[in-house]
């Protein structure tokens, strides 16, 4: 992709165009994390702020998932991974070992890659996150699936089918429905690690378009390998490069005035 058609896309980004605010939400100091003895995060020093969107972008393997991992402490269901340093959400050191690690979980949501509906209908799909918290009556309950059915932009289409398994819906559908499961638990942070890499670009731009939405409410951190996805949708942007943190800061000024050369190679297409 060449600079002439990222900075149009930036023009065209109005969303982006405003002023950014945002109390940081989560800070991250110092962070180094292990697999096994290899370290694959080198003192990444970052802030995530409130209500905007974040875009982590990279070559393969510079560790943007492994990142995305400590947020909510995914890492922890693996033996061997661990993570030090000091990730602050909310004023509380997330890494410490006192922590509820299932309602981090409940407020750090995260929606993986590869679509992953349970094999259960789309109605349970939603419910079930939410009944590990909550103990809602039948009817708050079909009201919560609605909203987030709603939320997701997916009620529509499959309003009068939530008994049906989520496994019969398109690839984008189901990602939009584990985007719904993510948000019916009414997280504070959600956390996408690359959630358009397998969808078609209809699909693609209904989750962009949904992104913008979600960020009235939700602070949002996503990893993509598509520089235009991360000008269009993110207020914030980290390039990373072998486990380090080379750049951070307004996506505006990474993509249009970017302070190191590494990110100018990078977004422009001129890496490796
Ligand atoms: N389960 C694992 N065990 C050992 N090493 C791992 C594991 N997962 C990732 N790594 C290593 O950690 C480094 C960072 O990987 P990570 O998946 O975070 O990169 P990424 O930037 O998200 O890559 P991609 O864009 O390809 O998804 C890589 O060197 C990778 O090989």
């Amino acid at each position: 992709m060449n600079t002439i058609r990222l900075q149009e896309t930036m023009m065209n980004a109005q969303p982006n165009a405003a002023a950014k605010t945002g109390a940081k939400i989560i800070e991250i100091k110092g962070l180094n994390f292990y697999y096994g003895k290899t370290r694959s995060l080198h003192n990444v020093n970052l802030d995530i702020h409130e209500k905007q969107v974040t875009a982590f972008i990279g070559p393969s393997g510079c560790g943007k998932s492994t990142l995305l991992r400590t947020l909510n402490r995914m890492y922890d269901l693996y033996p061997g991974q661990r993570a030090e340093g000091t990730i602050a959400y909310r004023g509380t050191n997330i890494l410490e070992g006192n922590q509820d690690v299932n309602m981090l979980r409940a407020k750090v949501g995260m929606v993986f890659q590869k679509p992953t509906p349970f094999p259960m209908s789309i109605y349970d799909n939603i419910a079930f996150g939410v009944r590990l918290y909550e103990n809602l009556s039948k009817g708050e309950m079909d009201e919560r699936v609605e909203w987030a059915l709603k939320k997701a932009a997916l009620w529509t289409e499959v309003k009068d089918k939530l008994g049906k398994s989520g496994l019969s819906l398109s690839g984008g559908q189901q990602q939009r429905l584990c985007i719904a499961r993510g948000v019916a638990v009414k997280p504070d942070v959600l956390l996408l690690d690359e959630p358009t890499s397998a969808l078609d670009p209809i699909s693609t731009s209904k989750v962009e378009e949904l992104i913008s939405e979600l960020k009235q409410d939700y602070t949002i951190a996503i990893v993509t390998h598509n520089m235009q996805q991360a000008a269009r949708c993110s207020d914030y942007t980290a390039y990373m490069y072998l486990g380090e943190l080379v750049e951070f800061g307004e996506t505006d000024q990474i993509f249009m005035n970017p302070a190191r050369k590494e990110t100018q190679d990078y977004i422009t297409g001129r890496f490796g």
